[in-house]
């Protein structure tokens, strides 16, 4: 199946991430807290612009149950992974509203997004949009996944609540969103599915970028048009 091989391909980049910066400073407790802070205000901007690429692929969604599935996913994104954010909130200790009020799509953010609505605007079958964002859950599970097998986290650990909520909730989205890229790619000429694995794993380094991103507290060059 198309997205097992796509698992299976991902995973040395996932490895890579796992061993980056931003996540082994979770893992020990010694990560920079503006690190942190930088991470929460790009990512509470790249999940309202997930919540927004749902709505798009319910406008071109046939199925009932697909539009079942995205505005539910629709629901527990805009209230579900602020479970995650606040561990992190809590572990600077900064009130959440404080940080994210100065957000901005910093490179690697912004590219991402982007990524995510080419493919949302250009092509009417969603399986090519779905294949660019599922990776969003794919990669964090597995992060976790690999972190809760390597480490025993100690009750007082300041992220070990974010690592259980990405091992213990990502289920039931990717499961949906890997069974339609499957279904859609089985009626795909070839270059279709290649546009499919291309997107796919390219998100998967676009996970890496934004990581990376955070550690770096990467921004635009300061000129006016991003102040
Ligand atoms: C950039 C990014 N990728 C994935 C996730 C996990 N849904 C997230 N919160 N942010």
């Amino acid at each position: 199946m198309l997205t097992e091989e796509l698992r299976n391909e991902a995973e040395p980049i996932i490895e890579a991430i796992y061993n980056d910066t931003f996540i082994q400073g979770l893992i020990h407790g010694n990560i920079d807290a503006a690190a942190v802070i930088h991470y929460l205000r790009a990512d509470s901007l790249y999940l309202e612009e997930f919540a927004n690429l749902y709505a798009m692929l319910i406008a071109k969604s046939d199925s009932k149950d697909t539009v079942k599935f995205l505005l539910s996913q629709m629901e527990f994104l805009l209230e579900g992974e602020s479970e995650a954010h606040a561990v992190l909130a809590q572990a600077v200790d900064m009130p959440y509203e404080d940080i994210i009020r100065d957000g901005a799509w910093y490179p690697s953010a912004d590219h991402y997004i982007k990524h995510m609505y080419f493919n949302a605007f250009s092509r009417e079958n969603i399986a090519f949009t779905l294949s660019a964002m599922a990776p969003c859950p794919y990669v964090y599970r597995r992060i976790a996944e690999k972190a809760m097998a390597r480490h025993t986290f100690e009750a007082g650990h300041p992220y070990r609540g974010w690592f259980e909520f990405y091992a213990r909730d990502m289920d039931d989205t990717l499961d949906v969103m890997l069974t339609i890229i499957d279904n859609e790619a089985e009626r795909m000429p070839a270059e279709d599915m290649k546009q499919l694995r291309r997107n796919f794993i390219e998100s998967v380094e676009h996970e890496r970028r934004f990581f990376n991103m955070a550690a770096t507290k990467e921004r635009w060059m300061e000129v006016d048009v991003h102040a």
